[in-house]
């Protein structure tokens, strides 16, 4: 069945059913090695899985990794241009839960995305990116403990579906001449706008289908967080971007207060109903003047629209959400992505779940790892209902490859995030604790040795860092 694969000849298959996995005590998984520094960290994230694993469960549950290629590996096995070949993907399909490494991606040409293309083919919509602090940890930020969120990125659509024409490319051209002499000037408000005829074109996508199904898991994984936790940040710049990232917004709103109407509160419905219960009295029209400071300036017809949603909400949940009943409920909130990314540093404790697009996500992810030690501690997931691929934030970061230098912590807590889904929270727990003590005895990788004060000199090797975090299992 497979052209040059080999599969454990002992191990039994992970089977998802109505999108959970249901997983054995010996269970196959397809580990991608990939590129650049996944020659030293996947060496690494093997051996303390394995330990943890090991030390959890005395010989009666057991991974069977399984090598599949991609990247540059898979070229060297499959021949030139393979970078991901057939058996990969079926490798991947037939055992549900897989873990990689990360792939290289070429900049302004040449293949496109590895990494995306397995999220898009295998539907792997929620790219679930923990960045929390583990104490000792130096960071660059004064309180980076403050910081606990988890970035619910959507995988699939945005502009990374890759749907582009670069600059003087026939087809590309022929789309701009169908929007300026067409459909541009058809669409009276875009005025009389034209789009530069020597320019790349790139489409961007938002289906109410990808945002809704993404903001659908990150609301259901609110619900399993302690009560201060239980909160969705929407975040779109659709000031800007009206019908792509504003409909997002909107789609994430529609569906927490219809699919999910009895455990959500929205921010502007926490507003009116807890102006009602300052003041029994409170007419509809001051309600209205209090969630809207400009209200007193807007056109009559504006004024009408608050009051009629001020009135739903009082009309619609104020038995079921009304005195602060609407406290224990999930909290769903917008913020433009600009103003986000200064949240997070000004008022980190205030955030806990934020549900993004693909682009806003790839950022955020990054700029909030950086706030929590960096890229060495960026764990990540990528879900769908019947798959699951597990990979850190981070990329191959060439110019430490085969060094025995970089820090595997995202690629092992990516490990973490796998054994916690698959119910092994026991061997999860091991490796946290393990990372945990390594990092507050100072025993790190040269990324968060340079960051300590004093430095720590010399740092651990990659390999060394694996070794600190199985001892300090116990
Ligand atoms: N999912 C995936 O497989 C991803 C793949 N990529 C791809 O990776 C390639 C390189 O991308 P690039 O932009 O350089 O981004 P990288 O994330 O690979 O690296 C950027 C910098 O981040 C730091 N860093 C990265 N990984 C670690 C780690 N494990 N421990 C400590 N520090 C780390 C290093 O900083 P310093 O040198 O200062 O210590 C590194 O130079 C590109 O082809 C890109 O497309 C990118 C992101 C995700
Ligand atoms: O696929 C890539 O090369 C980059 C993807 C990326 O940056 C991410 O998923 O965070
Ligand atoms: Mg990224």
């Amino acid at each position: 069945m497979y052209e040059k694969l080999t599969p454990p000849t002992i191990g039994s298959k992970i089977v998802f059913q109505d999108g959970k996995p249901n997983v054995p005590d010996d269970p196959i998984i397809p580990f991608i090695r990939g590129d650049g520094t996944g020659v030293d960290i996947w060496p690494a994230t093997e051996t303390v899985i394995d330990a943890a694993v090991k030390t959890a469960y005395s010989g009666k549950r057991k991974i069977n990794w399984f090598k599949v290629y991609a990247g540059d590996e898979a070229c060297d096995e499959y021949g030139t241009y393979q970078y991901l070949p057939q058996d990969t993907l079926d490798a991947i399909e037939e055992y549900g839960v897989a873990i990689k490494g990360p792939l290289t991606t070429p900049v302004g040409g040449g293949i496109r995305s590895l990494n995306v293309a397995l999220r898009q083919l295998f539907q792997l919509y929620a790219c679930v990116r923990p960045c929390r602090y583990y104490q000792g940890t130096p960071s660059p930020h004064r309180y980076p403990e403050k910081l606990d969120v988890i970035v619910y990125r959507e995988n699939t659509e945005d502009i990374y579906l890759g749907i582009e024409w670069k600059q003087g490319d026939e087809i590309g051209r022929k789309l701009i001449d169908l929007l300026n002499q067409d459909l541009i000037p058809n669409t009276p408000e875009h005025g009389n706008k034209q789009i530069p005829l020597d320019s790349g074109i790139g489409i961007k996508p938002i289906s109410k289908t990808g945002s809704q199904r993404l903001v659908r898991k990150a609301i259901q994984h609110a619900l399993t967080l302690p009560p201060a936790k239980q909160q969705v940040t929407l975040v779109h710049k659709g000031n800007i971007m009206k019908y792509t990232e504003g409909a997002f917004r909107d789609w994430g709103y529609e569906l927490a207060t219809t699919e999910f109407r009895g455990e959500c509160i929205t921010e502007r419905e926490s507003w009116i109903l807890s102006n009602k219960e300052a003041n029994g009295e409170l007419t509809v029209e001051d309600n209205a003047r209090q969630i809207d400071p400009g209200y007193d300036s807007l056109t009559p017809e504006k004024q009408e629209k608050i009051c009629q949603e001020v009135k739903n909400v009082l009309d619609n949940i104020w038995d079921t959400h009304g005195d602060e009943k609407w406290k224990t409920k999930i909290m769903v909130n917008d913020r433009i992505a600009d103003s986000i990314f200064q949240q997070i540093q000004t008022r980190p404790d205030e955030y806990s779940i934020l549900a993004t697009m693909n682009l806003n996500g790839d950022y955020l992810s990054d700029a909030a790892a950086a706030i929590v030690g960096g890229l060495g501690m960026s764990p990540g997931a990528n879900i769908g209902d019947n798959c699951a691929i597990f990979e850190a934030t981070h990329g191959t970061a060439p110019k430490h490859a085969g060094l025995d230098r970089i820090n595997p912590g995202s690629v092992i807590l990516s490990g973490v995030m796998m054994l916690e889904f698959m119910g092994w929270q026991e061997a999860a727990d091991l490796i946290q604790t393990g990372l945990a003590k390594a990092i507050a005895n100072g025993e790190v990788t040269y990324d968060l040795a340079r960051l300590m004060n004093p430095p720590v000199d010399p740092p651990l090797k990659c390999s060394e860092f694996a070794q600190a975090i199985i001892k300090y299992f116990a």
